[in-house]
This record gives C-alpha cells, sequence and structure tokens, in this order.
C-alpha cells in the first residue's frame, strides 16, 4: 500500500500553548482516517496545518512522496481540499452554484471552458443534486444541501487527499445520516483518500478504515477501525468507548 500522507513531528503552538505535540501519522492512499479526541485536543489545527492554513512550529508534512513546505504551490494547495463544518465558509455567497464549480474548475484547468457545464451537472449528481440547482445561490439550499455543494466543490479539483472537519456536527440529526451516507458512498466509489475529523464515534465507526485517538495536542492511540472499536489499546481510547451508551452496528 502506497503512502499517500506523512505527518512527521508536527509541533504546533500559540503563543506558549503547544497545541500538537510532535505528531506522527500516516495515511494509506485510498483509506479513510477518522480522527476523534476531545473538544481542544487539536483536531482542527492538524487538520489546518496539513491544508496549509497554518504553518507548523515543527516537522514535517509529506503528500506522496513530495515535501510540503510553507509556502505552497497552486498544485499542492490544489491536492488537499478541505470541507468544514460550516459549509458557507466555502461557498461565496455572491455566487451561483454553476459559477462556484467553474471557478474552481477553472483556476485548477480541470477542464476545458467547453466542458465546464457538463464536468458541473456531473458533480453535482454524485452529491446527489440536482442538475437545476446550479442556477440557485447557496441561501437557496438548506444546510446539508449546501454542505453537498461544498462536497462538490472540493471534489471538482480532483484533490488526492480530503480533508473533512466535523463536516456533518452542524446539521440537523435527520439530515446528518444522508451526508454520512453520501461521504461512504463517495469513498467507495471515488476510492478517495480522506482524513475525516469528528468528535462522534458513531460518525467516526460509519467511515473510517483506521482510527487515530488525540489528546491534549497528541496523537495516544492509531488503529485498524475494527480493532479500536473492539480492543482499544490506550487507556483514554477506552474511556472515550465507555462514554457512548451503545455503538451503531
Ligand atoms: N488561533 C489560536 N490561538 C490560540 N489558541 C488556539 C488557536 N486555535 C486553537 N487554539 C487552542 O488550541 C487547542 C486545540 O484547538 P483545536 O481547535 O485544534 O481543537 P479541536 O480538537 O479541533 O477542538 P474542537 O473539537 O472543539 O474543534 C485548544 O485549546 C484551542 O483553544
Amino acid at each position: 500500500m502506497e503512502l499517500a500522507l506523512q505527518v512527521q513531528d508536527l509541533t504546533v503552538r500559540y503563543g506558549g500553548f503547544t497545541a500538537l505535540d510532535h505528531i506522527r501519522l500516516e495515511l494509506e492512499q485510498h483509506t479513510t482516517l477518522g480522527l476523534v479526541g476531545e473538544s481542544g485536543s487539536g483536531k482542527s489545527t492538524l487538520a489546518r496545518v496539513i491544508a496549509g492554513l497554518i504553518a507548523p512550529d515543527e516537522g514535517q508534512i509529506l503528500l506522496g512522496s513530495e515535501e510540503l513546505r510553507k509556502k505552497r504551490s497552486k498544485e499542492q494547495h490544489k491536492q488537499i481540499q478541505m470541507i468544514f463544518q460550516n459549509p458557507d465558509a466555502s461557498l461565496n455567497p455572491r455566487h451561483t452554484v454553476r459559477q462556484i464549480l467553474a471557478e474552481a474548475l477553472l483556476f485548477h484547468r480541470i477542464v476545458d471552458r467547453s466542458q465546464v457545464g457538463r464536468r458541473s451537472t456531473e458533480l453535482l449528481d454524485r452529491v446527489q443534486l440536482e442538475a437545476r440547482s446550479l442556477d440557485k445561490y447557496p441561501h437557496e439550499f438548506s444546510g446539508g444541501q449546501r454542505q453537498r455543494i461544498a462536497i462538490a466543490r472540493a471534489l471538482s479539483v480532483e484533490p488526492s487527499l480530503l480533508i473533512a472537519d466535523e463536516p456533518t456536527s452542524a446539521l440537523d440529526v435527520s439530515v446528518q445520516r444522508s451526508v454520512l451516507e453520501l461521504f461512504h458512498t463517495l469513498r467507495t466509489e471515488l476510492h478517495l483518500t480522506m482524513l475525516f475529523i469528528s468528535h462522534d464515534l458513531g460518525v467516526i465507526h460509519a467511515v473510517s478504515d483506521t482510527v487515530a485517538v488525540m489528546r491534549q495536542g497528541k496523537l495516544v492511540e492509531v488503529n485498524t477501525k475494527d480493532e479500536f472499536f473492539i480492543r482499544p489499546k490506550h487507556e483514554y481510547s477506552r474511556e472515550l468507548l465507555s462514554a457512548v451508551p451503545k455503538m451503531p452496528r
């Protein structure tokens, strides 16, 4: 199995506070790593450093065999796409869905201008939205639909790594499941490589191949999903699991 991502001794400090403490992590191609941990453990910070939104104080990030430095190329930015808890973070409210997708497709030269319409329709189909959504603005959609548009936008540039940071946490419970099911479908159909962050172990169970547990800026366990849920290695993982009344199957 080839490695899509390697994180080596990654450290981030906010002033005197160490938010990430020498994190080492590997992610195999075409697999999903579920990153779990209590609020404030450093999950979002790790996502942001990998995505290049903040620079690490120490350590290295390798995408495939390429080292990602502080200043990234346009191509490197394209390779790692992020989906946030709030889809509005990546959707320009003054642009229609057509414009949002076209901008990403053309900026990164994914297709010729003549192919933008066709590709945009395909992308909407991938996230189970109708083609007529193309001429609407983000505010005309529900939260779950807006998250689907954000997913379509992230997928449009064909990234080698997708980072989803609590992508269902801000959605109504009834909508969460359908967006999770979409992630599940996309994983299997597109063989995505994903870093999927959630504090919800049920969500992690639904989407992950491997599970990594963070606590106070440190990675305390990395395990296969099955092992993690049956025989967690770390005491803190056992505590997390015992706090969940009943695991969904
Ligand atoms: N810009 C910042 N300046 C100072 N401290 C920060 C900053 N961003 C995050 N922190 C602190 O770093 C720690 C890790 O935050 P982070 O958001 O990465 O955790 P998290 O595990 O994603 O939490 P949550 O699940 O609540 O989003 C927290 O203690 C947080 O208060």
